[in-house]
Order: C-alpha cells, then sequence, then structure tokens
C-alpha cells in the first residue's frame, strides 16, 4: 500500500509538475507573443511617423537613432564617429529602414526621394559587414548609372570608410588599361555596367566573392539599355550568400518585376510613394505656343528672378548644345554638359558648378543623375511645355502631385504614354538662321 501511496504521490507530483511545467511555458509563450505585437507595434508608429513602407515578411526592425548600430548590431566606432563629423544626427527614413534590413542579411528594393541619404543608407551596411580592409579581392560592387555618380559615390564612401583602411576604388578606363585587376586590393568596387562589364569579359576581375552587390538609381540603369552589362555583372558576382539591393529614387513596376526574377524575397522599402519628388521642390507648368516660346519663357523667368543654382533639363545633347549656344552670352555664367564632352571635362564644369562659377547648367536627364544639385533638391521645378508635349504630360503629373503640387484635372484625365516608345521629334531651340540656309 506504501508503494501504491508513493506512486500515487509521486504520479501526482508528477502531473502536478506537467501542469506547473505547461503553464510556465504557457506562461514564457505569452510574454514572448506580448513582447513581439509590443514590438510590432512599435515598428509601426515608427514607420508611421516616417512614411516609411515595407513589403515582405520579418522585415528588421527601423533604427530608432544612428546609437542603435552600436548598441544593437554592434557597429564600430569610426562610422559613427564619420557620421558625427559629417554633421548626420539622426538617421533619414530610407536609413532607418534600409540599414537594419541589409543588416539582417535581407535583400532590398530601396525607393526613396533624390537628396533623401540613399548612398548612406547602402554604404554603411556594407562597411559594417565587411568590417576591415582584406586581400581576398572584390567583396562589394556598387553599380552606378553615369561615371560622375560613379565617382561621386566613391568620394562618398571614403568620407563615410574614414578611419578604417578600405581599399576603396572607382573603376576607371585608367584603372582597367593599366592594373592587372585580380591582384589589385579592392574591398568595394564602383563602376558604370559598362566599365565593368568589359572588365569581366576581358576577364581581369574575379566577383566571385562580392557579398554585397548594389544598384544604385536603378531605374536609371535598367532605362539605359544596359540589362546586358547588369546581366553579366549580376552572373560574375556568383556567390551564393550574395545580399543584392536595389536604391533609386522611382521604382517602375517593370523594372521591381525584372529585379524579382533574380530577387523574389527582397523587402521593399518605400519612403512617401513609389515615384515620389522630394516634397521639398515648388512644381510649375509653364505653356508655351512653340519651342522658340520656350526660349522666350525662359529668359523671362530668369529676367523676374535668377536665383542660382539653375539646372535645365532637355530631351537629348543636341539641344543641350543648342540652347547653350543661346543663353552663352545672356551674362547668366551657363555651362552644358554632355557626353560628347571627355570626363575631365564633365567633371570641371560640375565642379564648377557646384562651386558656384557657373550659375546655369544645362544638361539631359542621363548625365544629370548624380548631381547633388539635382532637381530633386532643388526650391523649385518649372516644366515648360507646347502643344506636342500635352500628351506626355500625364506621366510627370503624378510625380507633381506626390510632390503637393496642384495638377489641373485635365492633366490627370490623359491617358499615360510610354515615354521612351514615344519620344516627341522637337523643332530646334535655336533662333540663329542654319547655316545650310546661308
Ligand atoms: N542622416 C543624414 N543627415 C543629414 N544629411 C545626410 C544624411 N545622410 C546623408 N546626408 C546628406 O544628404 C545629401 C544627399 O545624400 P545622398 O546623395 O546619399 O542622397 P540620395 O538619396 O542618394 O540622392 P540621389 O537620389 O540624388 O542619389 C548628401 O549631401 C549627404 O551628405
Amino acid at each position: 500500500v506504501e508503494g501504491f501511496n508513493v506512486f500515487k504521490s509521486s504520479k501526482k507530483a508528477l502531473v502536478e509538475s506537467v501542469e506547473n511545467q505547461k503553464d510556465e511555458e504557457e506562461d514564457k509563450l505569452s510574454k514572448e507573443k506580448k513582447k513581439l505585437n509590443q514590438k510590432l507595434e512599435a515598428d509601426a508608429i515608427l514607420r508611421k511617423k516616417f512614411n516609411i513602407h515595407v513589403s515582405g515578411n520579418n522585415v528588421a526592425s527601423p533604427l530608432k537613432s544612428f546609437a542603435e548600430l552600436s548598441s544593437v548590431y554592434g557597429c564600430e566606432s569610426y562610422l559613427l564617429r564619420n557620421f558625427a563629423e559629417l554633421g548626420f544626427k539622426e538617421p533619414t527614413p530610407i536609413q532607418r529602414q534600409a540599414i537594419p534590413v541589409l543588416l539582417s542579411g535581407r535583400e532590398c528594393f530601396a525607393c526613396a526621394p533624390t537628396g533623401s541619404g540613399k548612398t548612406l543608407a547602402f554604404v554603411s551596411p556594407m562597411l559594417m559587414k565587411l568590417k576591415h580592409a582584406s586581400s581576398e579581392g572584390v567583396r562589394a560592387v556598387i553599380l552606378c548609372p553615369t561615371r560622375e555618380l560613379a565617382a561621386q559615390t566613391t568620394r562618398e564612401c571614403k568620407k563615410l570608410a574614414k578611419g578604417n583602411k578600405f581599399y576603396i576604388k572607382l573603376l576607371t578606363k585608367k584603372l582597367i588599361r593599366s592594373a592587372d585587376l585580380s591582384k589589385l586590393p579592392c574591398d568595394i568596387l564602383i563602376s558604370t555596367p559598362l566599365r565593368l562589364s568589359s572588365a569581366i569579359k576581358k576577364r581581369k576581375l574575379n566577383l566571385s566573392r562580392v557579398e554585397y552587390l548594389v544598384l544604385d538609381e536603378s531605374d536609371k540603369l535598367f532605362e539605359l539599355g544596359l540589362l546586358k552589362q547588369i546581366d553579366s555583372v549580376v552572373k560574375a558576382c556568383s556567390n551564393p550568400s550574395i545580399i543584392r539591393s536595389l536604391f533609386s529614387a522611382t521604382l517602375p513596376d517593370s523594372v521591381e518585376e525584372l529585379a524579382r526574377t533574380i530577387m523574389p524575397d527582397a523587402v521593399r522599402v518605400i519612403i512617401g510613394r513609389k515615384n515620389t519628388a522630394s516634397k521639398s521642390i515648388n512644381q510649375k507648368l509653364v505653356f508655351a505656343g512653340s519651342e522658340e516660346g520656350k526660349l522666350l519663357a525662359l529668359r523671362q523667368s530668369f529676367a523676374e528672378k535668377l536665383n542660382p543654382p539653375v539646372l535645365i533639363f532637355v530631351q537629348s545633347k543636341e539641344r543641350a548644345k543648342e540652347l547653350y549656344e543661346e543663353l552663352k552670352f545672356d551674362n547668366i555664367r551657363a555651362s552644358v554638359i554632355h557626353s560628347d564632352l571627355s570626363e575631365t571635362q564633365r567633371e570641371n564644369i560640375v565642379n564648377d558648378f557646384r562651386a558656384g562659377k557657373t550659375w546655369v547648367l544645362i544638361a539631359t536627364d542621363v548625365i544629370a543623375r548624380g548631381r547633388s544639385g539635382r532637381a530633386g533638391r532643388s526650391g523649385e521645378a518649372i516644366t515648360f511645355y507646347t502643344e506636342d508635349d500635352v500628351p506626355f504630360l500625364r506621366n510627370i503629373a503624378n510625380v507633381m502631385a506626390g510632390s503637393g503640387c496642384e495638377v489641373p484635372s485635365w492633366i490627370m484625365a490623359l491617358r499615360k504614354l510610354r515615354w521612351k516608345k514615344h519620344r516627341p521629334k522637337r523643332e530646334s531651340i535655336s533662333t540663329k538662321p542654319n547655316e545650310a540656309e546661308d
């Protein structure tokens, strides 16, 4: 009987201890669930505050401050020191979300207005993950649509990496010709797709250890018809654990669909709306009777108020040259940049514009990308249009509306056209008699 009693009491004790264990587990589970819900709620509040929209599962929490890079992610002191030296007190919205996503090892489509700090958003996690310089070959690649932007991104990268001896290289024609790239110490390589794909073709580069691939201004990259070159770079970066990301001011559906074929699980991070101009721009539409009327209206607006720096985007390099010929004697310190100029000439023109030696820079849209004075940061954007341009106004209406600009309803009612396919043939801007007619 004692045995049974003992057995019974031990059985009872066993049952009780199993029940207690179950209660404890349930208690632990509900505490964890409560903690997770609190975290999700805090994330949602922070994202709402900074107009951050994410899609994808298990998205990392947005940064509350730069200090979290150290307290949560263990970043080295040189990085926060550089932020402080550069006067960066708080992360911008895109940095708050894209940095944790990339640090968590996820691929990312990041879309934020121009001037919103995307460069720091992709360079910081790269530096944190690479940790220090190594002689193991290229471990990160940044692709930019133009040589100017590649040069500018290289400068930014070096500023952020100061204090840590990373080998950060801009791929120039000279470097491809001169160095045996396979022996060149290089942790982070910055290039245009054309340059990098030609170096790959010449078997001068081994990208099999690349851990990070960033496509900056990806909307432009895909628009420039560089798909073949981009594809060769993506294929050469064969490291299975590579983390790829797209950064740009707009994320057209066509680009996202294409990118998803190689990055199916990428997290999408959008600041504001998908294709939004920066809120800090006042946008205006001005009707001009003809191409010459545009020139008159432009001169008129300069006569009323010339507030340098001024960027003028035109459709082609021919129009850029024509407009420059018209404005160069107008005492407005005009200059022009186009792809017929050498890299040095273009760099000098940009530096003069940034230094305020020239006030008005005429550029085609492709070349102008990468100008830190780009329309995305300017105070006012004026679009001059004629009857022939009316069908295309719908394409910019969304961006204007997104930046808070009043867009007439008749424009919103227009059908959207695919700009590239229908690029309008324009009359010459020039008011000079055509040599052929002389
Ligand atoms: N956290 C920050 N706080 C303040 N300024 C910042 C911060 N991050 C970057 N900047 C500054 O903001 C400016 C724009 O940064 P950046 O060029 O990276 O913008 P972007 O979004 O890449 O623009 P774009 O689309 O034109 O390339 C730069 O002068 C940069 O130094």
